[in-house]
Order: C-alpha cells, then sequence, then structure tokens
C-alpha cells in the first residue's frame, strides 16, 4: 500500500471575516494558484484583541465563511481560533499547524495593511520564523466609494520584513465599507453583490447582519 504523501505547502488565511468580501474571495484564490498550495486554511478570527469593535458573533462570521470560500478547491475552514480561550495570535495557530504538518513550508495569506501592521503582533518574530509572509496589495483610500482606477497602492518599499507578493488587481473593498453600505436604509440584497458574494448577501439580508454602525 502507497504511503499518503505529507502535504508540502500548506496557506493559512485568517479574518474576522465580518463579512468576507470580494476581495478576500480573490485573496484566497490567488494564494491557492500562486503560491500552489495543497491546502489553505481559512481562519476566522476568535478575539481580535486588536480590533476596537466588537466582532459579530461567531456562528454568523463561520457560516458566511461557509458561503464565500466553501466551493474553492483545497480551502478548507478552520474554526480553532474561534474554539480558543483568549485573544487569537496567530503565532499560537501557526505553531500547531506547524505541528500538524511537520513536513510542510507554511504560507501566512494577508492584505497589505496587516504588513505595515506586522511588527505590532504578538511575538512576529516567531510568525516569521514559522511561516514565509505572502501579501497582496490593498488601496490606499480602502472603503471610500472611488472608482477603481483612483484607487492608490499601499506603499511597501519600506517594508524591511522578508515578504513574497501575491499579484491580485487591486480591488477597493473593505469590510467596514460593506457593513456601512447595509447599514445605509434599505439596502437590497442584489446591491451588495459587487461587495459580496451573493449567499453572502443574502445571509446577511436575511439575518439583519449590519443594520446599526459599528
Ligand atoms: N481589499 C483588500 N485587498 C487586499 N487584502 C485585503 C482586502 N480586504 C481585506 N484584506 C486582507 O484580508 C485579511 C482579513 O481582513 P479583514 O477580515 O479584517 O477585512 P477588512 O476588510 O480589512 O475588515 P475591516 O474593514 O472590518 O477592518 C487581512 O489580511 C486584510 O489585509
Ligand atoms: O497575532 C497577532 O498579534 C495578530 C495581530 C493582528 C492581526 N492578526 C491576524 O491577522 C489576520 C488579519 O487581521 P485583520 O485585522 O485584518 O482581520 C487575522 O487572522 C488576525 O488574527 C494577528
Amino acid at each position: 500500500m502507497a504511503a499518503t504523501l505529507p502535504l508540502r505547502r500548506v496557506g493559512m488565511f485568517g479574518g474576522a471575516f465580518d463579512p468576507p468580501h470580494w476581495a478576500h474571495r480573490a485573496l484566497a484564490e490567488t494564494a491557492l494558484g500562486q503560491l500552489e498550495l495543497d491546502a489553505l486554511h481559512i481562519l476566522p478570527t476568535g478575539h481580535a484583541w486588536h480590533k476596537s469593535r466588537v466582532l459579530s458573533p461567531a456562528h454568523d462570521r463561520v457560516k458566511m465563511c461557509e458561503l464565500a470560500f466553501g466551493d474553492l478547491p483545497r480551502a478548507q475552514l478552520d474554526q480553532r481560533e474561534i474554539h480558543r480561550e483568549g485573544p487569537s495570535y496567530t503565532a499560537d495557530t501557526l505553531r500547531e499547524l506547524k505541528r500538524e504538518y511537520p513536513q510542510a513550508q507554511l504560507f501566512l495569506v494577508l492584505g497589505a495593511d496587516q504588513l505595515l501592521a506586522f511588527k505590532t503582533w504578538v511575538r512576529w518574530q516567531e510568525v516569521l520564523e514559522l511561516a514565509t509572509l505572502a501579501v497582496a496589495n490593498r488601496a490606499t483610500n480602502i472603503g471610500a466609494d472611488i472608482p477603481l482606477d483612483q484607487a492608490s497602492e499601499t506603499d511597501l518599499s519600506g517594508v524591511d520584513l522578508p515578504f513574497v507578493r501575491l499579484d491580485m488587481p487591486l480591488k477597493n473593498i473593505s469590510a467596514t465599507a460593506v457593513r456601512a453600505r447595509v447599514g445605509q436604509a434599505a439596502q437590497s440584497a442584489g446591491a451588495l453583490d459587487v461587495l459580496v458574494p451573493e449567499p453572502v448577501a443574502r445571509y446577511i439580508s436575511q439575518h439583519h447582519l449590519y443594520q446599526s454602525p459599528t
């Protein structure tokens, strides 16, 4: 009987995903393809110690992640940060993944804003030892309702950290903008389709999420 080969390239993509939007989906797809990943763990954050707002209930964010990423081959929803006590630290998650995939090269998938904030992360040096950072650029004027051709890229030239770039067309979308748009009077689920996948838009509408400003 042939032995199963250990997975060689494993990605982790974490986020509040409140809600997951088209840029998240594009980032996951790009990482899977460009990094030739054998698996990509999608990790909704449990307790986002670094965010000032209270996140939507975990079960809603998990369900929306299933709807947003469920059909992506080799992507798997990973709820460990939701189930873990205390703040979600990426270093802890990567340490666990390293134990689960001792032979694999680990990649941490993130957007440019998080790369700029990376040295504020808890045990960021350990994160660097455990994983290769894979970074997609992000418009600096995120959330603004401006045309994409007027969006400017985040300047990463001064970053003194090792990372690989993910080549993804700029998407001027943020979860903040999605929540704000839902909060504006009576948006139909259809009107959200440009920002989030249609099943996510429907879930937001059916569950009356983001009705009040956050
Ligand atoms: N438009 C985007 N382009 C590139 N990366 C993005 C984009 N939106 C989010 N990301 C990345 O996805 C990851 C998860 O982001 P998160 O769930 O916090 O979404 P967000 O849109 O930044 O949310 P919020 O507006 O609530 O802060 C982060 O690494 C973030 O940099
Ligand atoms: O470990 C940390 O200290 C840390 C600090 C900031 C962000 N992160 C992680 O980075 C991912 C993206 O964060 P965010 O704020 O863009 O949703 C998510 O998985 C967070 O848990 C992790």
